[in-house]
């Protein structure tokens, strides 16, 4: 079996028509099954609801840029035959409630992944891990593939994949889902004007705070210094989250070295975690 960074991407690709897709309206709020390896939507009149101490984060200013992608015909491939059984499409607009129980088949912790991107890390940690599902969420075609992808090839059984926005799909989770959130080198947004895009900002870390149990740990780490300070500052300004190890943390022996990390460490950038826990 070939190393989980061994694939490479090397063909256009459309965007995919998933089984899963579909359009709402509000009120209607609908509701995700998976059966048989089969996924498909139920219409459910349940309102959503909001922890009214969790400002709304900003539905209009992205977090991630949008890119082209290409895909091997492998990864083509596992798109398609995997993406009922394992995917998730994350609509924009309207919340949409994620049973995670029904997602995975079990009830055991969960782990969210945001911006999974070719989803090495993601696989690697699920297989050292069986006793937790992880569910990654990437608005990257190729990277989704890429997962699904080795997904197959390792026979994990404890990983979906959601594609969209992850802060909406945060937004559909009930309030202490979650056993961590990791956030692995999200896009840094170098320029001032564009701080307002980054993913680690006090409204959206207070909404990822309050779907995690108390206890559980939002662990990010980034290569760009400035962002890392300023992550540190967002995180201990956050009244529900107290540093776990004291300041920056050495990279925990459970999250994968990257292909997009290897790269920051033949650049030069020195590497940092946070890590935090939900009082
Ligand atoms: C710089 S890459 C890092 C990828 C991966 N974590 C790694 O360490 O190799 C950041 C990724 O986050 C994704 N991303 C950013 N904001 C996102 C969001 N709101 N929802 C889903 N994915 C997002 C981007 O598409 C991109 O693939």
């Amino acid at each position: 079996m070939p190393p989980l960074d061994a694939v490479r991407p090397s063909r256009a690709v459309e965007q995919p028509t998933c089984r899963t897709s579909w359009i709402l309206s509000f009120p209607v709020a609908h509701h995700i099954r998976f059966a048989r390896g089969v996924a498909y939507a139920r219409v459910a009149v349940t309102a959503i609801d909001h922890d009214p101490a969790v400002p709304p984060a900003s539905r209009t200013i992205r977090t991630f840029h949008p890119r082209r992608g290409r895909m091997s015909d492998r990864q083509n491939d596992a798109l398609g035959r995997l993406w009922p059984a394992y995917g998730l499409d994350v609509p924009d607009g309207p919340v949409v409630p994620v049973d995670l129980a029904d997602l995975f088949g079990r009830r055991a912790p969960v782990v969210l992944e945001i911006g999974s991107g070719m989803g090495d890390s993601t696989a690697a940690m699920a297989a050292a891990d069986p006793d937790r599902d992880y569910l990654a969420v990437e608005v990257h075609t190729p990277g989704i593939a890429n997962l699904l992808d080795l997904v197959d090839r390792h026979g994990l059984r404890n990983v979906r994949v959601g594609r969209g926005d992850a802060l909406s799909l945060v937004n559909g989770l009930p309030e202490a889902a979650l056993d961590a959130v990791h956030v692995f080198f999200p896009d840094p947004w170098p320029k001032a004007r564009h701080h307002k895009r980054r993913i680690i900002q006090p409204a959206h870390v207070a909404l990822l705070r309050s779907r995690l149990r108390p206890g559980g740990t939002l662990h990010c780490a980034t290569d760009w210094a400035e962002y890392a300070e300023a992550m540190r500052q967002t995180l201990e300004a956050d009244p529900g989250l107290v540093d776990a190890y004291g300041g920056f943390a050495p990279r925990p022996a459970y999250r994968p070295v990257t292909k997009f990390e290897r790269r920051a460490i033949t650049a030069g950038r020195p590497v940092v975690d946070l890590l935090y826990r939900r009082r």
